[in-house]
């Protein structure tokens, strides 16, 4: 099932693919968390859900929950693009930087698997040049560039959103947001500026970043403001 983000995708992230038809409703796609549960290869044979899937089998030294060697988590990742359920992956730009991620973004695009290159900081929020050039820079070695920062004030948000427009108006495809509470409205403004994917937990409850809205909540507001 492919996925090109031609247009905004909402993907409901979750641990636990047993959740997708109570995703269906709201969601485009799942986002995966590999990190967040045992055996995700063995999960992702025996998935038989409608929903493409985004996997991501995030580094903890990016905020996630992968632990053990680097190598065989991107090794997992690649393992990931057999199924046909797997329209995309996620692969931190840091680990494509490095030259480390080579293998798996062969084998991607060997299968016609689309790739999103992220980043995060969860510190704070880089000027919006600094956005810019990492964005501009992700672009360059995937289908889309994903940014998640952490908003302090609004002056963060404006920022995030400005880096948003600047860099689609360029012609790059990208997913942003800011996280935490004060940029949790960014979430569902940021598609209106381009932002090509959005994050939400099916409750409340399992959020996989701060300030995530629940997957209805922000289907409902989304699709309201970009409409
Ligand atoms: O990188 C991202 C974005 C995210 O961190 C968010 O802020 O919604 C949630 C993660 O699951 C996903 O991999």
């Amino acid at each position: 099932m492919s996925l090109d983000f031609d247009s905004f995708v909402l993907t409901a992230s979750t641990a636990d693919l047993s959740e997708e038809p109570a995703a269906r409703e709201h969601a485009d796609a799942i986002e995966f968390r590999m990190d967040l549960t045992d055996e995700p290869l063995a999960v992702l044979e025996q998935y038989e859900g409608e929903l493409p899937i985004l996997a991501t089998n995030r580094a903890a030294w990016e905020g996630g929950e992968w632990v053990g060697d680097d190598e065989e988590r991107l090794e997992v990742l690649a393992e990931a693009t057999q199924f046909d359920a797997v329209g995309a992956i996620d692969v931190e730009l840091e680990a494509i930087l490095d030259g480390d991620a080579e293998n798996v973004l062969e084998t991607a695009r060997d299968r016609d698997v689309s790739v999103v290159a992220s980043s995060h900081d969860f510190e704070g929020t880089p000027s919006r040049g600094e956005m810019v050039s990492t964005l501009t820079e992700a672009a360059k070695h995937a289908d889309v560039s994903k940014l998640a920062v952490t908003a302090e004030s609004k002056k963060d948000t404006l920022a995030v959103l400005a880096a948003t427009e600047q860099v689609t108006a360029h012609g790059d495809r990208v997913a942003t947001m800011a996280m935490g509470e004060v940029g949790s409205h960014t979430r569902a403004v940021a598609p209106v500026y381009g932002s090509k994917i959005g994050y939400a937990p099916v409750d409340a409850a399992d959020a996989t970043a701060p300030g995530q809205y629940d997957l209805e909540t922000l289907s409902i507001l989304a699709s309201e403001l970009s409409s």
